[in-house]
């Protein structure tokens, strides 16, 4: 049986991670960590990682950038893998992440779908073709409830564009107060909050008469949690330290 730890397990996505474990044979969640701590499932829930002295597999953390800290001290003492799908990390907190990989199998990714996945590989191919003719803009477009901004997928999504330009580009994240032409090395990249949308990223290429978008929506919670269940249990048998993602997920099966 696949024990998981569930960080953030009464958040929106620890609760559909919950309902998808359930639904799934050979796993359960042996342990949920968050601030409120009301029982809504058939684990325990505590608010410290070190109220916890049973036994689990792999750690998924969907919470707040805030318990990055506590979240790599627990997985190295442990020597536990850690699936992790928090976004709005500062540079000292990724700095952080990318330590612990070297004890522990680090997993991150700022979007477990399948399509965000395969939507970064279109992405570095188009940039290649396209890159130094065309303006890259990024929108991305979440529920009114989301903390950080842009999202991790856009930054993710201006990464993959980034590593196939023929030069370095800047993402510029305001223009509010910009009284210039556009220069041709910027990423442009925009954050819409309303309602409960779940997630949605397009990337234009806009060049001279033409636009080419590639354009994802998520319709439901269940994309990600899926892909970051298949990602713990392909994480709980990881022996060698280092940074993973989805891309080690896929090209697994
Ligand atoms: N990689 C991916 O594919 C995806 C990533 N995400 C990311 O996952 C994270 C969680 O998203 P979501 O479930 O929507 O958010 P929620 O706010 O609904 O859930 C987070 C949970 O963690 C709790 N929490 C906040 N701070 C702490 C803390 N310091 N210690 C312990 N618990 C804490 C929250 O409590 P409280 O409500 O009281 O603050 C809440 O119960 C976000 O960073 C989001 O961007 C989301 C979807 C997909
Ligand atoms: O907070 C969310 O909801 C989401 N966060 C992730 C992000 O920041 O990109 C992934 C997804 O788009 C939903």
């Amino acid at each position: 049986m696949l024990k998981i730890a569930l960080s953030g397990c009464s958040g929106r996505m620890g609760r559909v991670i919950s309902d998808i474990v359930s639904s799934r044979d050979g796993m359960e969640i042996a342990v949920g960590f968050d601030i409120r701590t009301e029982q809504y499932a058939d684990f325990p829930i505590y608010k410290d990682f070190a109220e916890y002295q049973g036994d689990c597999d792999v750690v998924i953390d969907f919470s707040n950038a805030a318990l990055t800290e506590r979240l790599l001290d627990y997985c190295e003492a442990r020597r536990l893998p850690v699936v992790i799908c928090t976004t709005g990390h500062s540079a000292e907190q990724l700095d952080r992440i990318r330590a612990a990989s070297a004890s522990i199998p680090v997993f991150r990714s700022g979007n477990m779908s399948i399509g965000i996945n395969l939507m970064s590989e279109l992405l570095k191919k188009s940039a290649s073709v396209l890159g130094d003719k065309y303006d890259v803009e990024i929108i991305e477009k979440h529920h009114n409830q989301k903390l950080d901004a842009p999202s991790g997928t856009a930054i993710m999504l201006a990464d993959a564009v980034a590593s196939a330009l023929p030069y370095k580009a800047e993402y510029v994240y305001d223009r509010h107060e910009r009284r210039e032409k556009r220069p041709a090395h910027e990423i442009g990249i925009s954050a819409v909050r309303g309602g409960t949308i779940v997630g949605e990223h397009s990337v234009l290429f806009c060049g001279r008469d033409e636009i080419i978008e590639i354009k994802h929506t998520a319709l439901s919670r269940e994309v990600f949690a899926v892909g970051a269940v298949d990602a713990a249990e392909y994480m709980a048998t990881r022996t060698q330290s280092g940074m993973y993602d989805m891309n080690d997920v896929i090209a697994s099966r």
